[in-house]
């Protein structure tokens, strides 16, 4: 309840513990929430046990009786799985409560369907960095999501890094870019450290030094504002060792490949709407 005992913040169910249940779980206790203001479900036994005991939190395996307990109902599971938690929950809600989905690809209207008449819904698109502080997440507000649910969802997500808020229509894409751009960077990183070995590096010196770069490389291209082939430039001097590998990049290439990719991710995003 969002009263003096809980310091104002509501209560949260956080349906769904795995990735992102836990990344989510996380940032609600750095940003503040005592373990006793959230609950996990989870219908894997070892894993509710496991994060009751990591976290402290109160877990078990019924989201209705979670969702019963809650001021903030947040959707952690997979796409495929949404639609039975929604019917399981709808039940229980007494109409103030905010639903808020992480789910890939799926409406807010399919949400708005399913959930009692009236019922305020925001949807989320993180990512895993989120659990370093350094994510990148994007908020879309339902038909009956108010500022207030809105500024309540940013609080929420304060311990997670960068929030932005967008019109829904546009998370498709940012699913694409942020919510699977995680792993376009790790697929970079695990191919320098590769390409390191290669060069007769050892394993652990090639990684090291390949996470540095890109950690680095962000870090300056946050700070410096200046525009990401402008920076490229900058490394490349004239007749030098970075041209030569350019070169090879765009030969191969890499950069319709990551367009490609992303494309593909916004296409998938719009695929697991539609099966909902
Ligand atoms: N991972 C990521 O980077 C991101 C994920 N998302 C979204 O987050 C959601 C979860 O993804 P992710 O965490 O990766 O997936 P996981 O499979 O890691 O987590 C889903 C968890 O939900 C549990 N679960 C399944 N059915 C139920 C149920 N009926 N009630 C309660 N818990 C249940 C699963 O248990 P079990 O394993 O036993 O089935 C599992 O632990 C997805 O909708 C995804 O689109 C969004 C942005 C980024
Ligand atoms: O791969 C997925 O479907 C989820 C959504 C974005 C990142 N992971």
């Amino acid at each position: 309840m969002t009263d003096e005992r809980t310091g104002g913040r509501p209560q949260v169910a956080v349906l769904g513990g795995g990735v992102m249940g836990e990344t989510l779980l996380s940032a609600l206790l750095t940003g503040g929430w005592a373990p006793e203001q959230v609950e996990v479900t989870e219908r894997h036994v070892p894993r509710a046990d496991e994060l009751a005991e990591r976290y402290g939190v109160r877990t078990g395996a019924s989201n209705a009786e979670a969702a019963a307990r809650a001021d903030v109902v947040l959707v952690a599971v997979k796409p495929n799985v949404v639609a039975g938690v929604l019917d399981e929950v709808a039940q229980v809600l007494r109409g103030g409560e905010l639903v808020v989905s992480v789910a890939a690809g799926l409406p807010i209207s399919t949400y708005e369907k399913r959930l009692p008449a009236g019922q305020p819904v925001v949807r989320v698109m993180p990512n895993t960095p989120a659990v370093v502080g350094k994510g990148a997440s994007a908020i879309a507000a339902g038909t009956h999501a108010s500022e207030g649910h809105l500024v309540l969802v940013e609080t929420m997500l304060a311990a997670t890094g960068l929030v932005v808020r967008v019109e829904e229509k546009d998370l498709d894409a940012v699913t694409a870019i942020s919510g699977s751009g995680p792993a376009y960077a790790f697929y970079l990183i695990d191919a320098m450290a590769e390409a390191g070995v290669l060069l007769g590096l050892s394993r652990d010196l090639a990684t090291r030094l390949a996470v540095a770069t890109v950690e680095g490389s962000a870090a300056l291209a946050a700070r410096s504002g200046d525009h990401p082939a402008v920076l490229r430039e900058r490394v490349s001097s004239p007749g030098g060792t970075t041209v030569a590998a350019v070169q090879v990049l765009d030969a191969h290439g890499v950069r319709a490949g990551v367009v490609a990719a992303a494309e593909a991710a916004r296409n998938r995003s719009r695929e697991l709407g539609q099966h909902f």
